[in-house]
């Protein structure tokens, strides 16, 4: 893979790069496994980073994403619009149009897209919109018209993905709950590992999940979310032991209703960035038997966005 480059574009100060060069997987995918989640960032000099963005990464195209999947041995990318992109879909759709039907995306947009971009959005491969609560990365969209959004979407069988921290899932509750359409939560709705895996802040999100089948979750971003690493670099085969009671309880509990992604590029990650070879490695040991592995990376997403191949 080639180095990341900048553009005319400054990054935000302290930026990690992605990982250039990560190492081959110990653990062998299952055939037709999906990279649920990954960004492409610009490149910014074709396609520019939003004006009211919230950090300016560094550039990650779509050869590049297209480059780590086949080297880690995925064979198709669920492609998430990144908060740089704002509203502007045009880098995730240039890259689904350009995966062969290998990609498929999930897009932001506001109240006031048409039926015609939806449906183009729909032609190119797009499956989902994201509502992002997160308040370091977005400002806030009314309630009101998000769900107007749903609505609309959820008629073209489109769902809706939710990115939140969990300290806000009781105050987002009656919002999610209220959603007509599947609902995806990335990175399992953050919680603080540090905190007990049976204590109550993770009891409401399994309760989130367990009283509303319709809600799925990305076990994914444990890069993001431990604490205690250690971090998957330098061959490390147990990295982020803190993450794996968490996710592996979600992947048990709901088989059918979790999906797996690497999050490259990982905007944001302040500590260090990781091997993506070695993050491969961490699926086995949150779904441990071929069984479940098997629905996390290939009945699961392509049940949701490929389901005419079913
Ligand atoms: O935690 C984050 O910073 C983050 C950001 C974005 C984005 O900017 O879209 O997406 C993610 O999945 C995670």
């Amino acid at each position: 893979m080639n180095k990341p480059t900048t553009g005319d574009f400054t990054k935000t100060a302290g930026w990690l790069d992605w990982y250039d060069g990560p190492t081959q997987p110990r653990f062998q995918l299952p055939a037709g496994s999906v990279d649920a989640h990954c960004h492409v960032f610009g490149p910014g000099a074709e396609f520019p980073y939003a004006p009211e963005r919230k950090y300016t990464p560094c550039d990650a195209s779509k050869q590049q994403l297209f480059a780590l999947r086949d080297h880690l041995g995925f064979a198709r990318n669920v492609i998430v619009q990144a908060t740089c992109h704002g509203a502007d879909n045009r880098a995730m759709v240039d890259a689904c149009l350009a995966s062969g039907g290998r990609a498929r995306g999930v897009a932001t947009v506001k109240r006031s897209v048409t039926d015609e971009e939806l449906q183009a959005l729909h032609a190119a491969g797009v499956r989902g919109v994201r509502f992002n609560f997160v308040k370091r990365l977005v400002d806030f969209t009314p309630k009101d018209e998000l769900m107007e959004i749903a609505a609309r979407i959820g008629k073209l069988g489109w769902h809706v993905v939710i990115y939140f921290e969990a300290v806000d899932l009781p105050e987002l509750w009656d919002f999610f709950t209220a959603l007509p359409t599947t609902v995806v939560v990335d990175h399992m709705g953050r919680p603080d590992v540090s905190l007990p895996v049976d204590g109550p802040q993770f009891a409401l999100f399994e309760k989130f999940m367990r009283e509303h089948t319709n809600v799925w979750s990305k076990v994914s971003c444990p890069e993001r979310l431990s604490v205690s690493g250690p971090k998957a670099l330098n061959g490390e085969q147990n990295a982020y032991a803190d993450v794996i009671p968490f996710a592996k309880r979600i992947v048990e509990q709901f088989p059918d209703r979790v999906l797996w992604g690497t999050d490259w590029p990982h905007p944001n990650l302040k500590d260090h960035m990781p091997d993506d070879g070695l993050l491969v490695d961490f699926i086995p040991h949150i779904a441990p038997t071929a069984e479940l592995q098997h629905k996390l990376l290939v009945a699961n997403p392509m049940r949701l966005y490929w389901p005419e191949e079913n």
